[in-house]
């Protein structure tokens, strides 16, 4: 029998029989899903989103709009597709009584993009998420938006979750700063709903870093997308002018951070995985991996939309600057304590604040399996030694898991804690997995 209070069993990581030959179909982005449900929510009229991703953050994201008063269904006509009628901004004249309610999960997404789309609702909206979201950095998107008259109520450790925007109907703009050295989010979250503030928004970031810079030209792109105007031509400062955001069909592309750990498997196994859909040029981080890859033993090349990377099993140490990709930090960690010489990873002490603290689980689990990982000021160096089998902790972090399996398929006797986490962005995680390896 089965309870929900019994931990799942522990996944046995496959180890790779031989060289791989795979073509992996990749789930939608997830970044990309988020943003472009915010637009639709809040454009000026119906849109519809193909291929979305539909995973824990996307469905959290939907889930959430559509608690603020959006549609969004799906089209019978189009399996897949979300068609999404957008919120309807009533303004104050139009308030709703009660308190609207927001479950973050774990995501990034929805906890910082969604306060600022909350402070135009027309009624209170509380925010919370899992316990590991209670610790997640929010200080500075909370911070801006009290700067700019809305008000906020903290209901735990400040700068935290839970805590409740009183949407009262419009927001009138105007300018802030912000420190986003802990999450490019909170700039982004502050991009999306500023075409609908009275007099548009000016961003300044005033921390010493800024991380994942390629997610904020991605805010930055699908807002002209969508009509509006950007001027992101002063470093660290963003214009948005007020106006409307237009009604859009959009397709997803598919998750570039997701795909680098079936890409990584053919450079620790030997042999070629292929992912289509690969986009042309892209505002994902993942638009790095092939470069990446190259530095690390790996042949790579773009046949029309289909990306392929071919490997030896040899995997060379490097010295990386990710500050604009930490997202597929633990992916290129995994890699990393399978190298033949010693990997530095340098400008991501904002993992600190991801689903877990990153450079902490990291190192952790790479000396739980007989490694070497020590933790920088802002990153890890990993110092390759002969791994043994263990079972890999995840923290709730579905990255944790996918390092968990790009590790199982060099080292036998890799048991992976709770991989059903990577629900979290990839539906199936294991199926897909297990597909490639097969
Ligand atoms: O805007 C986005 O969609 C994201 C931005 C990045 O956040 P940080 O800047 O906090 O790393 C990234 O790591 C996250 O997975 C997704
Ligand atoms: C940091 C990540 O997620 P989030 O959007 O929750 O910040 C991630 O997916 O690696």
């Amino acid at each position: 029998m089965t309870s929900p209070d019994v931990a799942a069993p522990d996944w046995p990581a496959p180890t790779a029989a031989g060289p791989l030959d795979a073509t992996v179909e990749v789930p939608g982005s997830k970044s990309l899903t988020n943003r472009y449900l915010v637009l639709a929510a809040l454009a000026d009229g119906p849109g519809r989103l193909r291929a979305p991703l539909r995973s824990r953050d996307t469905l959290l994201m939907a889930q959430a709009l559509r608690d603020l008063g959006a549609r969004i269904e799906d089209d019978p006509a189009a399996p897949g597709d979300w068609l999404v009628t957008p919120l309807p901004l009533a303004g104050p004249a139009g308030a709703t009584a009660g308190t609207a309610t927001v479950d973050c999960g774990l995501a990034g997404t929805v906890m910082r993009f969604l306060p600022a789309v909350a402070a135009l609702a027309d009624r209170p909206v509380r925010f919370d998420g899992d316990a590991g979201a209670r610790v997640r950095p929010m200080g500075p998107v909370l911070a801006a938006l009290r700067d700019l008259g809305v008000e906020v109520t903290e209901h735990g450790e400040p700068g935290h979750l839970p805590f409740t925007v009183a949407g009262s109907g419009g927001v009138p703009g105007g300018a802030v700063d912000v420190d986003a050295s802990a999450s490019s989010q909170f700039v982004s979250g502050l991009l999306l709903a500023a075409a609908r503030f009275g007099r548009g928004l000016t961003v300044r970031h005033t921390g010493p870093t800024l991380p994942s810079l390629p997610h904020i030209e991605m805010t930055v792109a699908v807002l002209r997308a969508a009509g509006v105007e950007v001027d992101d031509s002063r470093p660290t400062i963003w214009r948005v002018e007020p106006g409307s955001i237009a009604a859009r069909d959009v397709r997803v592309e598919p998750d570039l951070s997701n795909a680098a750990p079936f890409l990584c498997a053919a450079v620790v196994a030997g042999g070629t995985v292929r992912v289509p859909g690969w986009p042309a040029s892209t505002t994902q981080p993942g638009g790095l991996l092939p470069g990446i890859l190259e530095q690390m033993g790996a042949t790579t090349s773009l046949d029309g939309d289909v990306l392929s990377v071919s490997g030896t099993g040899v995997v060379h140490g490097v010295d990386l600057d990710l500050r604009a990709a930490g997202e597929i930090a633990p992916t290129i960690a995994a890699l990393a304590a399978l190298g033949d010489g010693p990997t530095r990873l340098r400008g991501i002490a904002h993992l600190r604040g991801h689903e877990t603290d990153r450079l902490a689980a990291l190192s952790a689990e790479i000396t739980r399996l007989g490694g070497q990982a020590e933790q920088t000021a802002d990153g890890l160096v990993i110092t390759p030694r002969p791994l043994h089998g263990g079972t890999v902790r995840t923290y709730a972090d579905h990255r944790m898991a996918t390092f968990g399996a790009l590790l199982g398929l060099a080292v036998p006797g890799v048991l992976v804690q709770d991989v059903a986490t990577t629900a979290k962005t990839i539906p199936d995680f294991v199926g897909l997995w297990d597909g490639m390896l097969a």
